[in-house]
C-alpha cells in the first residue's frame, strides 16, 4: 500500500477521504489514477488486498509488485513461482541492494571493457524493452553493429556480474534445486502458449567470467536478442531460462543481496534430475520448443547434449556453434593465403583451451579434415595429427594421467611429441616454437594468454599468412588484441576475436583487419532453420551445413583481403542463408515435418531460391499492430 499512499499524498482532500476509508477496511477506489475493476483492502491488521490479477500482470503493475520480496506462499498463490529469481528477499535487503547499485552506478557505468558507458547503454536498451517491445528491437535492428556489444558480449558479461544490482523487472523463469516436483505445473506460469526458443543456462560457465550462479540469466536474454534481431523470432515466442542449482562462487555465496540459491551446486544424479525434470517439462507444454544450452560447464556440456539430442529438439552452442564458426572461419584462413579450401588437412593447428569450446572446435575441425581426405576411418585417425592441444597443464600427451575423456583422442603420442622437440606438459610458446602452426587459436578464457613469447614465437610460422584466432569473451578475456598481433607477428595474418575490436590501422592506409569470431553468426539461423523445417532433433549434418554456408558467405576478394567473417551488420541476411542451408539439410536427411501451413510434403518441393523466401517470409519483423479492444 506504500505506493498507493505515494500517489494519493498528490491530494490531500482525497488523501483524508481514502485514509477513512481504508481505516474503516474496504475501500473500492474510483479515482483517475486506478481503474475501476481495481478494490483494494488494507493492509492494517493483516487483512489482504485483492487483486484482480496474476502471474506476470502483477510483476508488471507498479501498485501491486514486490519484486523478489514476494514469499514463496504468495508465489505459489499468485503463480508467480519461477517467474522471479529463488531467493526470497527482506524489503531492507531490497533497500540495500537498491542503494548499493545507486552507489555504483558512477563507478560501474565506466567499467564497460571497451565503452566506458556501456553499462549506462545497456541500462537505457534495458528499460526501453521493458517499456516496449516493438522500439526496442526496432532500435536494435537498425543499430546492430553499434548495439550487439551492448546487449551481448563483451557488456552482457558486465551485466551478468552485476545483475543482482541491475535487476528491476524480471525477464524469463527460474527453476531452482527448490522447485523440484514443481516444474511441471509452474511452466504454465509463463504467459505464452506458444514459445519456439529457449536459451538456458545454469549459470556455471559464462562467458570466460566463471560460475555467476543465476545472475548468468544475462547471457541467455542476450543471445534471446540476438534471436530476434538476427533471425527474426517472435519475441513473445521466446523464453530465457536459468536452472538454479545454486553456485560454487564463494562471493556469491556470502553476498547477503545475491538473488540466487545460496548454496553449493548440486552434482550428480541429483543435478541431472533438475535438468531432466526441466526438460520434461518444457517439451510438454511446448512439445515443438527448441532449446540451445548457453554456458554450462565443460564437465555438463557435453554430458547433456549426448543425453538429450536424440530425443529433444536442442543444441549446445559453445560446443556446436562455436565448432561451426571456428570452421567458416579455419576455411577462411586457408582461402586467405591464396589456397583451395581442400588444402585444409594440411593445417598444422594449435590449440589453447581443451573445454566445451575448444573440444567442440577440435572435433568437428577433425571431421571436416576427414570428409577432405576419403572420409574414411584412416582419414579420421590421421587428420588427429594436425592438432596440438595446450590446457591449463600444457601440451596434452597420452603420457598425462586422467585426460578428460572428451580430450583423449587429441592427446599426442609421447614418442612424436619428443621427435618434435616437444615434451608432456610443454608450454604454448614452446609449442609454438616447435609447431610453427599455421593456425593459434585460443579458447582458454585467460586473457593475454597469447603473450610476446608466444606471438614472437609465432612469428616462425611455416605459414604465408598465420592465422589468429583469441575467440574468448568477453574482451578483457581475449587472449590477445589484435594491435598486439599485427604488431608481434607483422601485417600479413588473419586475426579473429570473440568479442569485437576495432580494426588496426597498420599506417601507409593499411588496415589489419578484426574480425569477430563469434557464435552469433550461426546459432540465430540453426534455431530458425530448425523451427521453419519442422525437424525433430538437430543433426551433425544441420550443423555442418550452417558451418558450410557461413564459410561460402565470404568472397575471394574478401578473405584475401583477410576478412573471413561478415559484417555484423548483415547479421539478418547472413542468418537467412543458414537457416536456409539448414532447412535444404534437414529436407535432404528426412527429418523435416514441416511448419504450420508448409508441410513437409510441400517443403520438400521448395527450390533452394523458394526455400531463402520461405525463410525470409516468416522472420518477424518490428511493426506496431493495429489495437482493438475486446472485453473478456
Ligand atoms: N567466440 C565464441 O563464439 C565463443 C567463445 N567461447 C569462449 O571460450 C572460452 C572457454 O570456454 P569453455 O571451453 O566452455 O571453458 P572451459 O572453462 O570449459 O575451458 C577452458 C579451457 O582452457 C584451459 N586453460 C586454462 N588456462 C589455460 C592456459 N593458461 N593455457 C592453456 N589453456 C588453458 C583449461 O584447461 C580448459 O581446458 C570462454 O572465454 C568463452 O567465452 C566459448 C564459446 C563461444
Ligand atoms: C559466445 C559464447 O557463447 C561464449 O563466449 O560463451
Ligand atoms: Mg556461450
Amino acid at each position: 500500500m506504500g505506493n498507493l499512499y505515494g500517489q494519493i499524498r498528490a491530494s490531500s482532500s482525497l488523501v483524508n477521504r481514502l485514509k477513512q476509508k481504508l481505516r474503516a477496511g474496504t475501500c473500492v477506489v474510483g479515482n483517475p489514477w486506478l481503474s475501476k475493476s481495481r478494490s483494494f483492502t488494507t493492509t492494517e491488521g493483516h487483512r489482504p488486498t485483492m487483486v484482480h490479477k496474476r502471474s506476470l500482470d502483477i510483476l508488471h503493475d507498479p501498485w501491486f509488485n514486490k519484486g523478489t520480496a514476494f514469499t514463496m506462499t504468495e508465489r505459489d498463490r499468485l503463480d508467480l513461482r519461477g517467474l522471479l529469481p529463488p531467493n526470497v528477499m527482506s524489503t531492507e535487503q531490497q533497500i540495500e541492494r537498491f542503494m548499493a547499485d545507486l552507489k555504483r552506478l558512477e563507478v560501474q557505468a565506466r567499467d564497460g571493457p571497451s565503452d566506458p558507458y556501456a553499462l549506462a547503454k545497456w541500462r537505457i536498451l534495458n528499460r526501453l524493452h521493458d517499456r516496449n517491445e516493438t522500439m526496442y528491437y526496432n532500435v536494435l535492428i537498425a543499430n546492430i553493429e553499434e548495439y550487439a556489444p551492448i546487449v551481448y558480449t563483451p557488456t552482457v558479461g558486465l551485466v551478468c556480474q552485476n545483475y543482482s544490482g541491475l535487476f528491476r523487472r524480471p525477464r524469463g523463469m527460474y527453476f531452482s534445486a527448490e522447485d523440484r516436483g514443481e516444474m511441471m505445473s509452474m511452466v504454465y506460469n509463463w504467459p505464452a502458449d506458444q514459445v519456439d526458443m529457449i536459451v538456458v543456462t545454469d549459470g556455471s560457465r559464462i562467458l570466460g567470467l566463471g560460475d555467476l550462479g543465476v545472475q548468468g540469466i544475462g547471457i541467455a536474454i542476450g543471445k534471446l536478442d540476438l534471436y530476434v534481431a538476427a533471425a527474426g523470432i517472435n519475441p513473445q515466442r521466446v523464453l530465457p531460462v536459468m536452472i538454479d542449482v545454486g553456485t560454487n562462487n564463494e562471493k556469491l555465496l556470502k553476498d547477503p543481496l545475491y538473488l540466487g540459491l545460496q548454496r553449493h551446486r548440486l552434482d550428480g544424479d541429483e543435478y541431472l534430475a533438475v535438468i531432466d525434470e526441466f526438460m520434461e517439462a518444457v517439451f510438454t507444454r511446448w512439445p515443438h520448443v527448441i532449446v540451445q544450452f548457453e554456458d554450462f560447464q565443460s564437465k555438463w556440456a557435453f554430458k547433456l547434449l549426448q543425453r538429450y539430442r536424440a530425443t529433444y529438439r536442442m543444441f549446445n552452442d559453445d560446443v556446436q556453434g562455436t565448432a561451426g564458426v571456428a570452421i567458416a572461419g579455419l576455411l577462411g584462413a586457408v582461402r586467405a593465403q591464396g589456397r583451395p579450401m581442400i588444402d585444409f588437412p594440411k593445417q598444422k593447428i594449435v590449440v589453447a583451451g581443451a573445454g566445451s569450446a575448444g573440444i567442440g572446435v577440435l572435433n568437428a575441425a577433425r571431421k571436416t579434415m576427414a570428409r577432405m581426405l576419403g572420409n574414411n576411418e584412416s582419414a579420421f585417425e590421421s587428420a588427429l595429427r594436425q592438432f596440438w592441444v595446450v590446457d591449463a597443464n600444457g601440451l596434452i600427451t597420452d603420457e598425462r594421467e586422467n585426460v578428460d575423456p572428451d580430450a583423449l583422442p587429441f592427446a599426442r603420442k609421447i614418442k612424436e611429441i619428443h621427435r618434435q622437440g616437444l615434451k608432456e606438459g610443454a608450454s604454448l610458446a614452446e609449442v609454438v616454437k616447435q609447431i610453427k602452426p599455421d593456425v593459434l587459436l585460443g579458447l582458454s578464457a585467460v586473457g593475454g594468454l597469447f603473450s610476446k613469447e608466444v606471438l614472437e614465437a609465432l612469428k616462425g610460422s611455416t605459414s604465408t599468412r598465420p592465422a589468429i584466432f583469441a575467440m574468448s569473451n568477453p574482451t578483457k578475456n581475449a587472449e590477445c588484441t589484435p594491435d598486439d598481433a599485427f604488431s608481434i607477428v607483422g601485417d600479413n595474418i588473419v586475426f579473429a576475436s570473440g568479442s569485437p575490436f576495432k580494426d588496426v590501422d597498420l599506417g601507409n592506409g593499411h588496415i589489419g583487419h578484426c574480425n569477430q569470431g563469434n557464435n552469433m553468426y550461426l546459432f540465430p539461423g540453426i534455431g530458425l532453420g530448425t523451427l521453419l523445417s519442422g525437424s525433430r532433433i538437430i543433426s551433425d549434418g544441420m550443423l555442418q551445413a550452417a558451418a558450410e554456408c557461413l564459410a561460402a558467405y565470404m568472397s575471394e576478394e574478401d578473405v584475401l583481403n583477410g576478412v573471413i567473417y561478415p559484417s555484423i551488420s548483415s547479421i539478418r541476411d547472413i542468418t537467412k542463408e543458414v537457416a536456409a542451408a539448414v532447412i535444404k539439410e534437414a529436407i535432404e536427411e528426412d527429418l523435416a515435418e514441416g511448419y504450420r501451413e508448409m508441410d513437409a510434403r510441400e517443403l520438400s518441393k521448395l527450390t533452394q531460391e523458394e526455400i531463402v523466401e520461405y525463410v525470409k517470409n516468416n522472420m518477424w519483423s518490428p511493426e506496431y499492430p493495429t489495437l482493438v479492444y475486446k472485453q473478456d
